[in-house]
Parts: C-alpha cells; structure tokens; sequence
C-alpha cells in the first residue's frame, strides 16, 4: 500500500477505514498524500519513515473516503423552508415551480449554489451530483470552491429559467460539456426531470447524446405511487418499462428515488446495470414512499444515497442522510441486520463514486485514487466509548464531529473552518433572498 513519492502531507489518525476492501478498520495507520493522490498508506510507525512535507497527527479521529452526496439541487437552499409538510405533487406545483419561475435566476442560483457548497463540506461531503436551472452558473462555484461535482443539464418538456425549450437547453448542456469537459473536479451529465415531464422525443434526443459523448443521465424516476400510476394510464406502461423501451437504461443511468419498485423493475435495473439513488429523508417529508433498499441491494443493484434539496430535507447532512438510510432499510425490510453501518458507509461513499461513474478516481481510500476525505473526531461524549468507529459514525456521531476535509489532496476545511468560502458573507446573501421572497410572498 505505497508508492516512493514524497509526501506533501502524512495523516496519522487512530482509525482509518478505507472502505475498500469492505469492513476493514486499520488501528494506528497513517495516510500520504502527494499532489492530488493517496500515495501511502501504512502502519504509523512504518509510515513516519517517509519524509513529509506536513504531518498531522489525528490522535482521537477517524479517517475515511469523502461522502458522495449522488443527487440534490444546491441552489434551491435558498427555499429551505419555504414550502414544508406537503405532499409531493402540492409542493412541486403549487409552490416550488411557482416560487422558481419568479426568483431563479443567474443572482439566485449563484448564492444559492455557494450556500449549498459551504454546507455540504463542512458536512464532510466532497462531491455532489446536482440538476438544476443556470447550470454554468453552478459550475463556476464549483471550480472556485474546490469541491468535486457531477452537474447535470435540466431537461424538463416546458420554459424554465435559462431556456425556452429543450433544444436550447440541450445546445447548453453541449457547450457546458465542451468548457467542462477538461475539467479536474466537474464532470458533466444529462438531467432530464422525470418521465412525467419528458416526452420519448425528448428522451431519445438525450439519449444519442449521451451516448455519444459517454456522460451519465441522471432522472427522478419512481419517486410516488402517483407517478406509476399516471404512466400506466397514458402510457400502459410503468416509468422505468418506458425508460427501458427507449434504450435509457444502463450503467451511466442513475434513477433517483425509486420508492414503487416490483420485482420486474429490479429486473430492468440489474439487467442494465442502472444506479439507483435513494434519498430517504425527501422521501419521509413528501410522504413520497419507501425504497427498499435491502432488496435492491440484495439483488446486486447498486444503491447510493443523496439528500435531494435542501426545500425538501430540509438540510444537505449526508451523515445523517446515512444513518436514517440504515433504520430506515431495516424497518423496511423488517429486518434488523438490513444495511449494517459498514454497508451504509460504503452506500455514502463508494456506492455514490460508482453510481457517478468517478469509481476509479474517488470513493474509497487506496493509493493512486484522489486524496478526497475527511476525519470525524470520535472524542464526544456521544461517541464514547469506541468498540467500532463505524457504528460510532453511522449510528452516533453528528457532522459538527467533521474536522478536516481535503477534495484532491487540497485541505478545504480545517478545524471545521471553511478555508476558501467566507460563511457570514454566504449567510448574509440567504438572508437577503429570504427578506426579497418573504415581501412578496405575504
Ligand atoms: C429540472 S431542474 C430540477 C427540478 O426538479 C425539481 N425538484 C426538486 N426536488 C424534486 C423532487 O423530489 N421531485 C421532483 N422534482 C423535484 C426542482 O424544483 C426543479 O424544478
Ligand atoms: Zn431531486
């Protein structure tokens, strides 16, 4: 687990769990970094023999992968709270597309976006999957913040902020992948809404150019009983069928929800190789239903987890996401062994890389991956006494324990202190938004 290179910084934690291979804790073991990548990992002892440019002990710390939140719409932080205790289909038409058609604009999403950032690493989150209007905007914060990102180009089948049409919002998404396409920390994707708000032209259109430039496409897909049942009416078919039948299915297909899931839709995602992306705690305040996670997994689906909006979370806490992602899968599938904490993690961090197509560069600690990560300090009260600082993580801990995180081998908080965004100047901003959208909306 090394390579000779010099090392910009050698972490000594008291735990490290690499993620990969599965279930393994490494007691006093310490991890390199040179440039971008994890150059070392090794015993502690064995491991200080290597000279280092800046060594970090982490006496009381756990050491792992950087969480991958898989789906979410920064930018909408700033309706956090606008519109809560609905269902679904009120809270999407009533008031947030209303509430998006009046304010969402370049302004908006750029405040809302750089809020989004700052929460999610001070969260321990190191790379996002995000579908939102004025993506070019979003990538701006993304390259000047140092997360990682995967943006998806919205594609709904009516105007939205930023397009007349799903042509022009197509001809976007082409320019934004050539800007992009170079980029170390963005990788860009197509996100058609949902089926309910794409039709099989549309789609298709999506398709060959996904196809063609090998990006992912990423879809809510499944997300209420009310969806399946308005497809089969118009279409005589259920969603992922439709999607099947167009030729969407496949490895790069990320299907976001899935709470309706029979046993021919497991069939249609493990036969294509699809990512299903479950955001337990959007699916429990829009009373949307349950994904059941344990069977997908069973069958060998791969299942990642994402927070979805924070106007529908209400916040971007991966960790939390995780542990209510693990009782909520065992109260599914009424089964207390169902998504143990070592299996959860994986989902946050792993899991997510592979179904963001970013497995081979992040997602668990092993030397030539990228140095994204973080340590949790262990030593609250909360999380005493430590058997397992997995269970302590997943079952225990608060993201306020999230000290350090690198994206790339570059530290971005230290401390929990932000090193490259100034939080009162973002706090300032969302309260603006707040006082602008309050005025009109009483
Ligand atoms: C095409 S940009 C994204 C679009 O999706 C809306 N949205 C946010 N959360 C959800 C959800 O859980 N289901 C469906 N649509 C959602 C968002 O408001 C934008 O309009
Ligand atoms: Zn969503």
């Amino acid at each position: 687990m090394t390579s000779q290179a010099h090392l910009d910084l050698l972490i000594l934690p008291r735990w490290l769990v690499p993620v990969e291979p599965a279930g393994v804790v490494l007691s006093h073991y310490a991890l390199g970094i040179s440039g971008d990548k994890i150059s070392l990992i090794a015993p502690r002892e064995q491991a200080l023999k290597h000279p280092a440019t800046q060594v970090l002990e982490l006496r009381e710390s756990l050491l792992i992968p950087g969480l991958v939140n898989a789906h979410g719409h920064a930018a909408m932080s700033l309706f956090r709270g606008l519109a809560d205790d609905l269902p679904l289909h009120t809270w999407l038409q009533e008031h947030i597309w209303p509430a998006e058609s009046k304010w969402v604009n370049e302004h908006f999403v750029q405040d809302g976006a750089e809020l989004a950032i700052a929460e999610q690493l001070l969260n321990g989150i190191t790379c996002f999957s995000d579908m939102y209007f004025y993506p070019e905007i979003l990538c701006q914060q993304v390259h000047h913040s140092g997360i990682r990102a995967q943006i998806n180009m919205p594609i709904i089948d009516f105007p939205m902020p930023g397009a007349r049409d799903t042509d022009e919002a197509i001809r976007q998404g082409l320019s934004l992948f050539d800007d992009f396409k170079h980029h170390p920390r963005i990788q860009i994707g197509f996100g058609p809404h949902a089926p309910y708000t794409a039709n099989d032209e549309n789609l298709s259109k999506v398709l060959t150019l996904a196809n063609q430039l090998d990006i992912p496409i990423q879809m809510h897909v499944h997300e209420s009983a009310h969806e399946v049942q308005e497809s089969l009416d118009k279409y005589g078919q259920r969603p992922l069928a439709r999607l099947a039948k167009l030729g969407l299915l496949g490895p790069r297909f990320q299907a976001v929800h899935m709470t309706q899931v029979n046993n021919e839709d497991i069939e249609l995602l493990v036969q294509n190789n699809c990512s299903v992306i479950h955001c337990p705690e959007s699916n429990l305040k829009l009373a949307s239903g349950f994904c059941p996670v344990e069977r997908l997994w069973q069958a060998g689906v791969n299942v990642a987890i994402g927070t979805d909006g924070a106007a529908s979370n209400n916040n971007l806490n991966l960790l939390e996401e995780t542990r209510t992602a693990a009782l909520l899968a065992k109260a599914v599938a009424n089964d207390a062994s169902a998504l143990n904490a070592h299996q959860a993690l994986r989902m946050a961090t792993l899991n997510g890389a592979r179904a963001l197509g970013m497995e081979e560069l992040v997602g668990s600690l092993e030397v030539g991956k990228l140095a994204d990560l973080l340590s949790v300090n262990l030593s609250a009260l909360a999380t005493q006494p430590v058997y397992d600082p997995v269970s302590q993580l997943i079952y225990a801990a608060s993201s306020e324990q999230v000290e350090h995180v690198w994206v790339g081998g570059k530290q971005l908080l230290a401390n929990r202190q932000l090193l490259r965004m100034n939080t009162q100047e973002i706090k300032h901003k969302a309260m603006f938004w707040q006082e602008k959208i309050s005025k009109t909306n009483n």
